[in-house]
């Protein structure tokens, strides 16, 4: 930010990231530009909430008395738009910070793509993207604030901007609290000039506000705290207003739950679950969850002590009277009070998640695709809910069609009467999975096996250890419990005196590349296949830690060669004949370089294709 001082103004120029997304955004067609006014009047709203409780704890602020209020004026025949507000305003500093700078990092970045991948982007992204304020460039060339900080002792500034590369800011004289934001409009967006455009818009996106919106003379919203009002009397298209509006989202909420409780604690909450998750879905700490309320004044608008981290995608209101209204944020997270609500919402979200299950599956599925690695989560961070969160575990399976899911409980009762385990297997995605030779024993033997594409469920299956007293099992490790094929596949196996000399020679070619090899009783059409050993860790797992640590050595793999295979019984002809045959000695490196690339952990491709080329050679010699 580089500084420039004419007079009593003072010009800063944008960081260079702020200034590509403001080209960006000047330069942008739109869809929905009427977003401008929502951005503003949330702006105003949050300014009023601020300066509401301020007055609670700090009796020595400007303008006490003043109506907390939010006052718009428009001309149509300038095409003039203002609005104010008395709330908490900007100090320079705040104007400078809080206004010229871009909030969440990776914004830019991403904002580029949408822009590249369309000709008209929805106004709604730019308040998604936390820079709300600059909407207002979707209708006006050069914005001016005029705004006052609460404080007794406080300036005025006139902030101008025409958003391009710079910025001024000058003091002022101005005696009123708050913040005044004015802008001409362009030609193309006259209309929000008119009144009644900008009443149906207000009425639309911000009726629920809790503080007056006056158009001229007139107070063009109603007054309600939503979650205050009873169920009966809140309507769908309110409700997905008010939601849009706390969660900062365009799109209306996939499901929402209202509450009024009553006994061991008190609070209204309006609770809803987004339609999609958010960038960075693991890392939640930039998004906001819940807004606290106490006594229908807003405390935090980002309270993450209100429900466990990993029902942190839940967005709406608590609003509580049992807690002191000057409460600190301290006192809030380690108050007995927040302890109870935080308890009592877990266990409510978690019964509406499940009658959703129940009753709106698609609902539910679309939530667990777009939220589940986060609420998987829960079954290793809320031991008291434990065995509910894996009942609301859901996995596509070796049965199931792409994308449809269902729950340990269904597999139990979808199981054989003989089968003792449950099953499955872990890959990046559900092809490389079914290719995978470990699963043919289970698809011959219709044996059911959950599929898990999903990289946090290696954290997350492992540990669940059993379900309804079954054993959960990773079909690519060595010890299961498989029944032994039967008599006529039997007879068509490899005698004990030819597949062990063979096994001999497969361990003496393959040395300490592998951890032993032995007979295979999983596999039906492939000649082997690799599998961890006993204890060893999980393939995508000691993929992660390779990812995490290079120098991470990989734990050695067991061989399985299924000796029913024509190529395996070929193999032991030829070693009866000479265990020495390079042929012979080819195939077997051939065939664990092989089943290293169906596992995706083959590092050079270029051996094995030299090495084919021979074999392929030696085949085709006539
Ligand atoms: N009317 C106002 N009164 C006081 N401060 C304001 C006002 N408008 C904006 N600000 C300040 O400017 C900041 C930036 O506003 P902007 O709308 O760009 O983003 P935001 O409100 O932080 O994020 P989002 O748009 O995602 O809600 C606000 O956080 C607030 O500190």
């Amino acid at each position: 930010m580089s500084e420039n001082v004419e007079g009593n103004i003072q010009e800063f120029s944008y960081k260079a990231e702020m200034k590509q997304l403001l080209n960006l955004i000047v330069h942008s067609l739109y869809t929905h530009p009427e977003v401008f006014l929502r951005e503003l009047i949330s702006n105003s709203s949050d300014a009023l909430n601020k300066v509401r409780f301020r007055k609670v704890t700090d009796s020595n602020i400007l303008e006490p008395e003043a109506e907390l209020r939010i006052k718009i004026e428009i001309d149509s025949e300038k095409q003039t738009f203002s609005i104010e507000d008395s709330g908490v305003g900007m100090t320079q500093e705040e104007l400078v910070g809080n206004i010229g700078t871009v909030a969440k990092s990776g914004t830019l970045e991403f904002f580029k793509t949408i822009q590249q991948n369309k000709q008209t982007l929805d106004g709604n992204l730019i308040g998604q993207f936390g820079v709300g304020f600059y909407s207002v460039f979707m209708v006006t060339d050069e914005v001016t604030i005029e705004t006052r900080h609460a404080d007794a002792d406080s300036n005025g500034y006139r902030w101008k901007s025409k958003g391009e590369s710079s910025y001024t800011i000058e003091e002022i004289e101005k005696p009123t609290r708050g913040t005044k934001i004015s802008f001409t409009l362009k030609d193309d967006a006259k209309e929000f000039a008119e009144e009644y455009k900008v009443k149906s818009i207000i009425q639309k996106y911000s009726n629920f506000v809790d503080f007056p919106i006056y158009l001229g003379k007139e107070q063009v919203n109603s007054v309600t705290a939503l979650w205050q009002k009873s169920k009966e009397k809140t309507t769908e298209e309110e409700l997905n207003e008010f939601y849009k509006f706390v969660a900062n989202d365009y799109q209306e909420p996939l499901a929402h739950l209202q509450l009024s409780l009553e006994g061991r604690v008190s609070f209204k909450s309006l609770l809803f679950l987004p339609k999609s998750a958010p960038m960075g879905l693991l890392h939640l700490k930039d998004e906001k969850s819940l807004q606290l309320y106490v006594n229908k004044v807003l405390i935090q608008d980002d309270c993450k002590d209100l429900l466990p981290e990993y029902l942190h995608f839940i967005k709406g209101v608590v609003d509580t009277e049992d807690l002191p209204l000057n409460v600190s944020r301290e006192v809030a997270q380690s108050s007995p009070v927040m302890a109870k609500i935080n308890q009592v919402l877990t266990g409510k979200v978690l019964g509406w998640l499940e009658e959703l299950s129940k009753n709106e599956k698609t609902k539910y599925e679309q939530f667990y695709k777009e939220f589940g690695p986060l609420f998987k989560q829960g079954v290793n961070m809320d031991y008291t809910n434990r065995d509910k969160i894996i009942d609301l575990l859901r996995f596509e399976t070796s049965k199931t069609a792409k994308g449809e899911m269902i729950s340990l409980k269904e597999y139990i009762e979808r199981m054989k009467d003989d089968q003792k385990e449950i099953y499955y297997l872990t890959g990046e995605d559900r092809s490389q999975i079914e290719r995978n030779p470990n699963l043919e024993y289970f698809k011959k033997n219709a044996i059911e096996v959950l599929l898990l594409t999903e990289p946090v469920d290696v954290f997350i299956v492992p540990t669940l250890f059993e379900y309804d007293k079954k054993e959960l099992k990773a079909i690519d490790k060595a010890d299961l419990d498989l029944k032994q094929d039967d008599d006529k596949a039997d007879a068509e196996k490899l005698s004990e005196n030819l597949a062990k000399p063979l096994i001999a020679v497969f361990k003496e070619v393959l040395g300490d590349k592998v951890e032993d090899v032995i007979e295979s009783k999983r596999l039906v059409d492939s000649p082997a296949t690799l599998v961890a050993g006993k204890g060893a860790m999980d393939k995508q797992m000691e993929r992660m830690m390779q990812m995490m640590n290079k120098d991470h050595i990989a734990s050695k793999k067991i061989l399985e060669v299924n000796m029913s295979h024509p190529l395996i019984k070929n193999l032991a002809k030829i070693n009866m004949a000479n265990q020495h045959d390079m042929t012979l000695r080819n195939c077997v490196m051939q065939l664990f370089e092989g089943a290293l690339l169906l596992d995706g952990s083959l590092e050079s491709p270029t051996e094995f294709v030299s090495r084919m080329t021979n074999l392929m050679q030696e085949a085709t010699k006539g």
